[in-house]
């Protein structure tokens, strides 16, 4: 039996890399002779430039970048010629904080732009960013700041709304950034320096944006962003509405939250929030589209490189997986993008997941034959505890009823 082991990472346990070892190694217990090829996947998110650097032929050049909340950060390159691959979790991702220490409101994509600005450096003309993954939900004011985009106030404090020195409106709020003369709560003033690098809660305030510098800095560069979802950055289906939970927003919070970046677009460009792609990564999907990028699936981008579509047609089976194969999986992920080169190359694609929380009618419509769940063969703790066991036990079961 030839197959090919295609899945995303099972995120907070094993990496795409490492899942696909466990499946190949729980499969072969079964099936020893099978031909196994191998493709792990990213949909922008976590995992990207480990899973590009598999196949793309150039360096990785390291670099130091502000977290999402502001502590040093190792973030890596990947440059071939005068193309670099970055991957923006690495800069705001929500891995990078413990979950007791998260405040995404203020939470902020500057480093993701300092990124940007390393790779210009190294000499980039064409820069292609996975997005996905993110602990932000700042309509990447954070980049553009990095960038050289300024602001100003308006005369009315907004709660939370910092200004360049670190006064606020509302001190809690803002704590992070306040090291400054302001740090005293002091109102400030119609016209003053804002700051942009605050998070969602810093946008409230603003009066103007100047965006000019930022794209001065980046002229000449041709930017792809390679994105997770497809969704626009505001309103029900938007960045803060649909994935502001993981990120830790409060569903009573999301209105104003969805507020500030609303005001946001309305000073800087309303219309592109509406594009396909704004809302991916809490709206760095936006600041690139303000850049000028082009938006792409990040699973059809990691697919081309990874050669996925001519693999498939060498196997008789594909299996894919992820931690959680839910509702989200549907859009834009690796699973419906792994299923989708099934399904063109006529071969069934089985899915193995920690957790199965999609219908069989709706999982059919994607082109998934069957899902089996870590948690119904190993329970849930088991599932936790050994995750690279756990995998290699179901894939063991999902060869003894598919392997030929
Ligand atoms: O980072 C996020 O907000 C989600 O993965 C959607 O892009």
């Amino acid at each position: 039996m030839r197959i090919l082991i295609a899945p995303d990472k099972f995120a907070g346990t094993l990496t795409a890399v490492e899942a696909a070892a466990a499946i190949e190694e729980g499969w072969r217990r079964r099936d020893p002779e099978a031909e196994v090829l191998v493709a792990p996947m990213a949909d922008g998110g976590p995992g990207f430039i480990d899973v590009l650097s598999a196949v793309v032929d150039g360096k990785l050049l390291s670099v130091t970048v502000r977290g999402p909340l502001g502590v040093d950060t190792p973030a890596t390159i990947l440059l071939a010629g005068e193309t670099a691959y970055l991957e923006t979790a690495q800069a705001c991702g929500l891995h990078l904080v413990e979950p007791k220490e998260r405040r995404p409101e203020e939470a902020s994509t500057y480093g993701v732009g300092q990124l940007i600005a390393a790779a210009v450096d190294a000499g980039a003309k064409r820069i292609i960013l996975g997005l996905g993954g993110s602990g932000t939900n700042d309509a990447g004011a954070g980049l553009l700041a990095a960038l050289g985009a300024t602001a100003t106030r308006t005369g009315t404090a907004h709660p939370g709304a910092a200004t360049a020195d670190g006064a606020t409106g509302d001190p809690a709020i803002a704590r992070a950034e306040v090291d400054g003369p302001g740090a005293d709560g002091a109102a400030a003033g119609e016209g003053d320096v804002a700051r942009l690098d605050g998070g969602a809660a810093g946008l409230a305030g603003l009066g103007a944006v100047d965006l000019q510098p930022a794209r001065d800095r980046v002229a000449g560069i041709e930017f792809v962003a390679a994105s997770d979802v497809e969704n626009p950055m505001l309103g029900l289906r938007g960045a803060t509405n649909v994935f502001g939970s993981q990120k830790g927003i409060a569903d009573e919070r999301k209105p104003e939250v969805d507020g500030w970046l609303t005001h946001f677009a309305e000073l800087a460009d309303r219309k592109t929030a509406d594009k396909k792609g704004a809302g991916a990564a809490g709206g760095l999907g936006y600041a690139l589209l303000l850049l000028g990028a082009e938006r792409v699936s990040g699973i059809d981008l990691v697919a081309e490189l990874t050669g996925l579509k001519q693999k498939a047609s060498q196997v008789d089976l594909v299996l894919s997986g992820e931690g959680a194969f839910d509702f989200q999986s549907r859009d834009g992920k690796v699973i419906a993008g792994v299923a989708k080169v099934a399904n063109d190359a006529m071969r069934p694609c089985v899915v193995l997941a920690g957790k199965v929380l999609i219908g069989s009618r709706e999982m059919r419509s994607m082109g998934v034959e069957s899902a089996y769940a870590l948690v119904d063969a190993v329970g849930e703790e088991q599932a936790f505890a050994d995750p690279h066991g756990s995998l290699a036990v179901v894939a063991e079961r999902v060869a003894k009823t598919w392997a030929r």
